[in-house]
């Protein structure tokens, strides 16, 4: 007996009946957790089965919580058109004329997701109606599945193909799912924030959905961190303010330039998989890190703070806009031959010993159980005690040094630029975020570092390269005294600040601060110190799944 049979003789049946799939007869029995079906008459062709629990030549099996949705159909929209089994279609559509389709997710290549239907036929109309109404049954018990959502979509974002991909490869998904949804198109940047921040009458929804980038998912965590903040009377610009982890679940309909907020929750950026784990209703936990520059609030950052490289790229990259994702390439050429570096400070509290490291090669998985042991940043039990926090003082640690990057991913920032990302063992939801330093180096190493980022070498294995997870830091650029010109040879030193040379053959006295990338936006302060507010938010996702054997 194969190992699913024994699984379907243990669970109680709700329901069990022979019906027609395909013009062969099946049994069909539904438990609370699985539909099942098996086909009785021998066939010749073994079936092929995609789904992700089906295991025997001739069953197949969908878990409950993965069916998006059941109807009556009216024909049996997979019949079988060969000559030779026309007639005997005939026969059996006039012997059991009722139908019902089942739409299930099927796992397909590269954690993608699709919609997959099978369709069921009953010689009575009670039957049938019987089998739509226990299914239906089930799925009303899962109640983590969202009903009415609030839609943002970003028209400009990526290659302007936001709109489209919600109305052709979302929205009919979502209405077979009995989904409602509000969709605001923003008609400029920030609509979305402000709308969250004071307007939408929340309480009418299960989510909110983004379709656009990273920046434009930026805009719905500000708008509802900030809104929730408000609701519950707590004042984001202290940076020890204790944060009130948002309610509401956020999806990601990935249609900007990067995506990596979505491709590190999901594994892909596909609308139709990411459509499937909202309609699923999937809840990933995620950290989110506040930057304040001394006692002023600047931004959250849930992918990327980067400083230097990544930085100049933003900054030069917005200027190209019009180029769409192609303006990242351009610019990141452009920036790495011009070799800049960075003088500064900074400093850092390291996690504690035996929460594992970034180059510890335990990534984050669907499940993580790193993940799982920590704790929204609300929960007092894992308050630290006063002698901790006195101890915390003493294990800081600075760095004084001339960086040609200093990157903080709080996750890993996989996206199909680099399909393991800058940190490739960073925790969604740990509470921690990986301070990666490049110190400068040669163009040659500096290449050879970010070629790591697109092979499975360690890009940390470099003598100018170190990385510490933390759960908070401080930046403060290098800013030197104006010193009188002694040597008229000298080119002019800029007031203030120190010009530096950048690399071993070429200078750069243009500018001696860069500026902070935080997830797509530029700060407007170099000195930034950085907190990881542990969960603050939740997205309809599940975490990258470990790829199956098939
Ligand atoms: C030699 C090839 C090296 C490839 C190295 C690729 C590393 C890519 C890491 C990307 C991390 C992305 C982190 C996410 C940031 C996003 O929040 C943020 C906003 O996203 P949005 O526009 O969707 O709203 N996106 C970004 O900041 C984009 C960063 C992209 C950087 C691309 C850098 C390309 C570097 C190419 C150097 C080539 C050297 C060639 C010398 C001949
Ligand atoms: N209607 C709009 N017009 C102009 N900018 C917008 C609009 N809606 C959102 N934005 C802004 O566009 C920026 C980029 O959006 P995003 O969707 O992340 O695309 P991309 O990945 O191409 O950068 C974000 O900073 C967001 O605030
Ligand atoms: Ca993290």
């Amino acid at each position: 007996m194969t190992r699913l049979n024994e699984v379907m003789d243990k669970q109680p049946r709700l329901l069990s009946s022979k019906l027609f799939q395909k013009h062969r007869q099946v049994e069909v029995v539904l438990s609370r957790s699985v539909l099942y079906w098996k086909e009785i008459e021998k066939s010749r062709k073994r079936s092929s089965c995609t789904s992700r629990e089906s295991e025997t030549a001739h069953s197949h099996a969908v878990q409950v919580c993965e069916i998006v949705a059941v109807h009556k159909s009216e024909e049996d929209d997979q019949g079988d058109t060969k000559r030779g089994r026309l007639k005997k279609a005939k026969q059996q559509s006039q012997l059991y004329p009722h139908t019902f389709t089942v739409s299930y997710v099927r796992r397909t290549r590269q954690h993608q997701w699709r919609c997959s239907d099978v369709s069921f036929h009953c010689a009575s109309q009670a039957l049938c109606q019987q089998w739509i109404q226990v299914i239906n049954e089930q799925l009303s018990l899962l109640t983590n599945r969202p009903k009415r959502l609030l839609v943002y979509i970003n028209p400009y974002g990526g290659k302007q193909q936001g709109k489209r991909i919600y109305e052709q490869k979302v929205a009919p998904l979502f209405r077979r799912a009995c989904i409602s949804a509000d969709v605001i198109v923003t008609e400029c940047a920030n609509h979305a924030r402000d709308h969250l921040k004071t307007e939408a009458n929340l309480d009418k929804y299960d989510g909110v959905v983004c379709v656009g980038g990273d920046g434009m998912f930026s805009e719905i965590v500000h708008g509802l961190v900030t809104r929730t903040q408000t609701d519950h009377g707590v004042d984001q610009s202290r940076a020890d303010a204790e944060l009130v982890p948002c309610s509401l679940r956020i999806g990601i309909i990935p249609a900007g330039s990067t995506d990596c907020i979505c491709f590190g929750t999901v594994g892909t950026n596909d609308p139709v998989t990411s459509a499937l784990h909202i309609i699923v209703g999937d809840s990933q936990p995620m950290d989110v890190c506040s930057v304040h520059h001394g006692d002023v609030f600047l931004r959250y950052s849930v992918s990327l703070l980067g400083y230097g490289f990544y930085g100049d790229v933003l900054t030069d990259s917005e200027r190209k806009r019009w180029l769409g994702p192609a303006r990242y390439d351009l610019s990141g050429v452009k920036t790495f031959l011009s070799h800049n570096y960075y003088e500064g400070t900074v400093s850092y509290l390291p996690t504690a010993d035996g929460l594992g490291n970034p180059r510890d090669k335990v990534q984050c998985r669907s499940g993580c159980h790193i993940c799982q042991h920590k704790h929204s940043s609300k929960d007092k039990q894992w308050e630290m005690s006063e002698e901790e926090e006195k101890s915390d003082k003493d294990r800081w640690s600075t760095i004084h040094g001339k960086f040609i990057a200093i990157n903080a991913a709080s996750m890993s920032c996989a996206c199909p630029r680099s399909p393991k990302g800058l940190s490739p063992s960073a925790h969604l939801a740990d509470g921690t975020t990986d301070l990666i330093l490049v110190r400068k180096c040669s163009r040659l190493d500096f290449f050879r570092h970010l070629l790591r980022h697109t092979n499975k070498d360690d890009q940390f294995d470099h003598s100018f390269v170190e990385v510490h997870r933390v759960r908070t830091f401080r930046f403060q650029p290098f800013q030197k005294q104006l010193v009188s010109r002694e040597d008229p040879s000298e080119p002019p030193k800029k007031k203030g600040f120190s010009p530096m040379c950048s690399g071993q053959t070429t200078c750069n006295y243009s500018k001696a601060h860069s500026s902070w990338s935080c997830d797509g936006e530029i700060l407007k302060h170099a000195a930034i110190q950085v907190s990881v507010q542990c969960q603050l938010i939740r997205l309809f996702a599940r975490g990258i799944e470990e790829q199956q054997k098939q």
